[in-house]
């Protein structure tokens, strides 16, 4: 398994984007992030019959998304759940002041999705919620947790054994490389990579996806990314290593 460094991370995203390589816009890489992350929150929603049975009795997914491009592919994702038929809410602690964040909430707005800045009370979440999407941070995360993130995780945390998560890219507040030194970042249930795992992801030990059905061969064979298997048009596959 290759696992990619937070510098390897950037450095693939800028030639996706480099008009002579990839040839890829930023809102296209993060719809098919997006896609991907909602094929594999609908995956572990609907998995199992128990899944199912607990997915009747919780079944909001509460999408709770960051400031940078991970939380981008949150809000991605809620419209895609929702189009799925699945009951979604998200939360944005801080208001989208630019593109493509703001068409994002705009569209997640129109679908009559719920968008809060505060995370429901811990016993909401227990009774009322079968999935959180992990979506605050990403790869480009550095040093300790600032507000209102902070706050964010911690209360994410009081309820991460009952609840489950799936981290998208990274598992909020986990050193990219170095995993949850800190202890601050969530552990969640699962995890989906977009692209390819970043070294952060050998420290995880829950349920692993791989998504982001997107990088040409020649990206792939240049970063050494592996080329997952895929079947038929599904958007995220589990690894197993
Ligand atoms: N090629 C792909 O796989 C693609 C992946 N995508 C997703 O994009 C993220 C990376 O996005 P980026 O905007 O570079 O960064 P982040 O979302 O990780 O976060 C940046 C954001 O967070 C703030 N921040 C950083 N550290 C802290 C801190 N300690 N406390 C508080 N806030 C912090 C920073 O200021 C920024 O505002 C990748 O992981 C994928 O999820 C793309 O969507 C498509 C291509
Ligand atoms: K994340």
């Amino acid at each position: 398994m290759k696992y990619l460094t937070a510098a390897a991370a950037t450095a693939i995203d800028v030639q996706l984007m480099d008009p002579a390589r990839g040839g890829f816009a930023l809102s296209q890489l993060m719809e098919l992030a997006g896609l991907s992350v909602a094929e594999c929150a609908y995956k572990l929603l609907t998995g199992s019959q128990r899944q199912q049975q607990r997915q009747q009795q919780r079944q909001q997914v509460l999408v709770v998304c960051g400031p940078g491009n991970n939380g981008g592919d949150g809000l991605v994702a809620a419209r895609h759940l929702h189009h799925f038929g699945v009951d979604v809410r998200v939360v944005l602690p801080k208001p989208a002041v630019r593109e493509p964040f703001v068409s994002l909430v705009v569209q997640v707005a129109a679908l009559g999705i719920p968008v809060a800045a505060t995370l429901p009370s811990a016993n909401e979440m227990r009774s009322h919620v079968g999935l959180v999407v992990d979506a605050v941070f990403g790869f480009s995360f550095a040093g300790n947790v600032r507000e209102p993130y902070a706050a964010i995780l911690s209360q994410l945390k009081v309820v991460e054994k009952e609840v489950s998560i799936l981290s998208v890219d990274v598992p909020s507040g986990w050193h990219v490389e170095q995993g949850n030194v800190s202890g601050a970042g969530l552990e969640p249930t699962a995890l989906i990579s977009l692209t390819g795992p970043k070294e952060c992801a050998r420290f995880f030990t829950g349920r692993h996806f791989l998504g982001g059905r997107f990088v040409p061969p020649q990206i792939q064979r240049d970063f050494g990314v592996e080329i997952a298997e895929y079947v038929g048009a599904e958007q995220s596959v589990e690894l197993f290593v």
